[in-house]
């Protein structure tokens, strides 16, 4: 399968414990793919690989055409691997505005010398950042809040900062961490109604680890359950919600409807 990301046969161990056991799984270039599974179960450490933040004892990542083992978390995010963290990490000071502008700071190729002796450009380009965190703004209805600190916004709004921040840097591939995590119903609607507008309008395939089931199965084209660090069954919503294998991870056995 062609796609923008291959994750092949990946295996990372923390002193005795396997958090990830032999994971294999593409994400096709406008896909939107969901990781799943009970805690524990080897969401986190998946993006923590995906992202650079953990390096697996074996295995193969490969981000458009590029090989991500051995990357740090800098490197990986300038390729075009944006991601949202479980817990927020915004600026609490900082205004939604300035939070965003920060997200875009791979795009500014000026120097602090540059900045200094050639002005024309870093002008240039500070004001097609800005233009550029306007729309995004627009995009997540933000305008109400765009120059308050992020700290004093209700949770839902922050987290959706927060895509807001990983949009700025123009992804070629957005990884959602959670993404109502922690969102009453009303949040997890609109939260739900601006990913699927990512998809659509900006057209960024995405990876989504969640817990809110039905999120998942509304959402995502494909589903990846892992247990134990280890693939359990990948398909669309219908094939995994009804598949045994994934119904004795979640319940501890098989049952029929
Ligand atoms: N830095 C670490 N050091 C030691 N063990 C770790 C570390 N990170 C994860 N683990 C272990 O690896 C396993 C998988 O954890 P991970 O956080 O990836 O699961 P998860 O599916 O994301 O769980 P949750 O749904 O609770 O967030 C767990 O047993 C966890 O304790």
């Amino acid at each position: 399968m062609t796609g923008i990301l291959h994750f092949d046969d990946v295996r990372l161990s923390f002193a005795g414990v396997q958090a990830i056991d032999g994971v294999s799984f593409t994400v096709g270039a406008d896909e939107l793919f969901a990781v799943i599974g009970p805690n524990g179960a080897g969401k986190t450490s998946i993006f923590n690989v995906l992202s650079g933040v953990y390096r697996p004892q074996s295995g193969r990542v490969v981000f458009d055409g590029v090989d991500l083992l051995g990357r740090r978390p800098h490197e990986i995010a300038a390729l075009g691997l944006a991601r949202t963290f479980q817990n927020v990490e915004l600026f609490a000071n900082l205004t939604v505005l300035e939070n965003l502008l920060l997200g875009r700071h791979h795009h500014l190729r000026y120097g602090p010398l540059a900045a200094v002796w050639w002005r024309g450009r870093a002008r240039r380009e500070e004001l097609a950042a800005r233009a550029a965190v306007e729309r995004i703004v627009d995009f997540l209805e933000l305008e109400q809040w765009r120059r308050m600190p992020v700290g004093l916004l209700p949770y839902g709004v922050q987290k959706r900062v927060e895509l807001g921040r990983a949009l700025a840097m123009e992804p070629k591939l957005l990884l959602l961490d959670e993404p109502v995590g922690g969102m009453n119903l009303e949040e997890t609607e609109d939260m739900a109604r601006y990913i699927l507008d990512v998809r659509e309008e900006l057209r960024i395939p995405m990876v989504l680890v969640e817990h809110d089931m039905g999120l998942v199965m509304d959402l995502a084209d494909r589903v990846m359950v892992v247990d134990f660090g280890q693939p359990v069954a990948t398909g669309t919503p219908a094939q995994v919600q009804t598949h045994p294998d994934v119904l004795r991870a979640y319940l501890g056995e098989v049952t029929t409807a």
